[in-house]
């Protein structure tokens, strides 16, 4: 099938971080591809996918970098097609890159997740993607119910042991 989202990571020293939104993009079936391209190691294959990404039929670009992570905003400059960037943690508790990729200047955002936030990267990608999508939006509805069963039985574990720390 045709994707649209691509995941673009500066290196794959940061595909393990980056997994975490292929599975989740997997999981709600939605078509996407995987490269590493590098702004700083190579600008050119950078510039081709970003203009060309449109016209390829993506929708959404989930961008990683980590360090000096000028990737994501290099990407965003030369599309119209929303960027969600993802600061991976490799230096500087990942603080560089996500300073790097959050403070972008006036009228070229990326939508900046939390270091290695890489399952909210592809949340939020569902999430765009599902705008006008009843099907899809129900998919993410099921998914935080999903979540909030998990805290609501996590919850009722808690309670039965929770006697242990009664003082009176
Ligand atoms: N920040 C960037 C860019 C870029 O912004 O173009 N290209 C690679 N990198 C980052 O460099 C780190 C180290 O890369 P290596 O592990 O390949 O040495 C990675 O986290 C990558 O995202």
């Amino acid at each position: 099938m045709t994707p649209v989202v691509s995941i673009i990571m500066g290196s794959t020293s940061d595909l393990p971080v980056m997994e975490k939104a292929a599975k989740l993009l997997d999981e709600m079936e939605i078509p996407f591809e995987m490269h590493a391209l590098s702004a700083h190691r190579t600008p050119a294959e950078v510039e081709a996918f970003a203009k060309g990404a449109k016209g390829r039929g993506i929708k959404v670009i989930i961008a990683a970098a980590g360090m000096a992570a000028h990737l994501c905003g290099v990407i965003a400059s030369m599309t119209t097609v929303p960027v969600i960037g993802v600061p991976i943690n490799s230096t500087l508790d990942g603080m560089d890159a996500l300073l790097a990729i959050v403070q972008m200047p006036p009228g070229i955002p990326v939508a900046t997740v939390g270091i290695n936030g890489a399952l909210n990267a592809g949340i939020l990608a569902v999430q765009m993607l599902a705008v006008g999508d009843e099907q899809l939006e129900g998919k993410l509805a099921a998914y935080k119910e999903n979540l909030k069963k998990k805290i609501v039985k996590a919850n009722e574990e808690l309670a039965k042991v929770s006697f242990k720390y009664k003082t009176n």
